[in-house]
């Protein structure tokens, strides 16, 4: 039997994006409350979204994901209400968990769109849900929220993005170049998160890309019947020059690339799970643009998005989760090295400074371990 007892709703959490022109400095707002991103960046990230309508193509990607997990619960005999919610733009979190709990929901298990743990795509999340569950609680309204573990070395994450690159050097085509370096790209992040990333977790935000970046690099390899040589690059820096963030930048990896005589290049964004904003611009626009200014030849891999290995995989990530609820054993595999992350967060994980307790609140976490 499958069940998601005894859970009562699935929730799909997401970043949220504009859906027109007016919502974009509304929607930069909410992303930055109190983050001190400087106003220069905001308007160079503004104008990524009016370059296409002030439409983020975020949101149609989230409603068709939601759509594909609905389908494979549906096929697989889970009846459960399946909704989308978003940390940063309608419809907001907050509101989803208040619809679900009138429709008598009281425990909800989480999906987050972020296949990897940092403090952006994990703490944030969490203390997102703990602020929407402190609000709903003022009004008598009390859920319990889970969510489910990250999923970047999931088998069928894994397996979608592998597809996706054989599928790009297979567009690469003729002549064939068997010495076309794969880019591997993510969300650059502040170097403090990143060291704080892997503090509490087995390994840090950049060591969690490089351990499935590796399986997905010689997988393909073995499938195009030629060594894939392979790098990690980064995307979207934003904040002052002050900081350092993770590097190095896309853009010099490609032309590093190309002084060492590559002429053609595949990037696949592993980091991100459909094509956000940063794939479309800082990707396809961008680092598309400093490729043709050297010469070289790119083909950008397809994000997972809703690919039908994906979407198993994170549907047997929910039943995997529920039934270590019931108190059943779980023994799914990982595709890299790296043991599958704990279904709830250990106490302190995924800090945005390693060893600062910011205070803030955060749900989806086990208890601390008593003194
Ligand atoms: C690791 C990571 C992910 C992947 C995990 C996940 O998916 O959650 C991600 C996703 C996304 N980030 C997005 C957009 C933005 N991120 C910003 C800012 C930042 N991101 C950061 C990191 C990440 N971000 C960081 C450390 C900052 C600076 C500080 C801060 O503010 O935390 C800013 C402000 C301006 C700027 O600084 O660029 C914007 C507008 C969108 C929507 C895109 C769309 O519309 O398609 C998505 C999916
Ligand atoms: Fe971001």
């Amino acid at each position: 039997m499958t069940s998601l007892t005894p859970y009562d709703a699935v929730l799909l959490l997401s970043f949220g994006g504009p859906e027109k022109p007016e919502d974009v400095v509304p929607f930069l707002r909410n992303v930055t409350a109190g983050r001190g991103i400087p106003d220069a960046r905001l308007e160079e990230v503004g104008e990524h979204y009016y370059a296409f309508g002030g439409k983020s193509p975020i949101n149609d990607q989230n409603k068709a994901l939601l759509a594909a997990l609905r389908e494979e619960l549906a096929g697989r005999g889970v009846g459960i209400p399946v909704v989308w919610g978003n940390r940063n733009w309608d419809p907001y979190l907050t509101d989803v968990l208040r619809d679900l709990h009138d429709d008598g929901a009281r425990r909800v298990l989480t999906v987050v769109t972020s296949a990897y743990a940092s403090y952006s795509g994990c703490r944030q999340y969490r203390e997102n849900i703990a602020a929407s569950l402190a609000a709903l609680a003022e009004e008598g309204r009390n859920l319990d929220v889970d969510k489910i573990r990250p999923y970047f070395n999931d088998p069928g994450f894994v397996a979608a993005n592998t597809d996706a690159v054989v599928a790009a050097y297979e567009r690469l085509g003729a002549p064939p170049s068997p010495e076309a370096p794969l880019v591997f790209v993510t969300h650059s992040i502040p170097t403090p998160m990143e060291v704080a990333s892997g503090m509490v977790s087995p390994a840090s935000y950049s060591a969690q890309h490089l351990d499935v970046a590796g399986v997905i690099a010689t997988q393909a390899g073995e499938r195009l019947g030629h060594p894939v040589p392979w790098e990690l690059a980064y995307c979207s820096r934003s904040g002052t020059p002050y900081t350092p963030w993770t590097e190095p930048d896309v853009n010099r990896t490609l032309a590093a690339l190309h002084a060492d005589g590559a002429q053609q290049v595949v990037l696949a964004p592993i980091g991100f799970v459909s094509d956000h904003m940063e794939v479309i611009y800082d990707l396809d626009t961008e680092a598309k643009e400093t490729a043709e200014e050297l010469g070289m030849r790119t083909e950008r891999a397809a994000t997972a998005g809703t690919d039908p290995q994906f979407v198993t995989g994170l549907v047997d990530l929910l039943l995997e989760r529920a039934a270590a609820e019931r108190g059943e054993p779980t023994e799914r595999e990982t595709a890299g090295a790296l043991a599958p992350w704990p279904g709830a967060c250990r106490p302190g994980c995924c800090r945005l400074r390693a060893g600062v307790d910011s205070g803030v609140p955060a749900a989806c976490e086990a208890p601390a371990p008593a003194p």
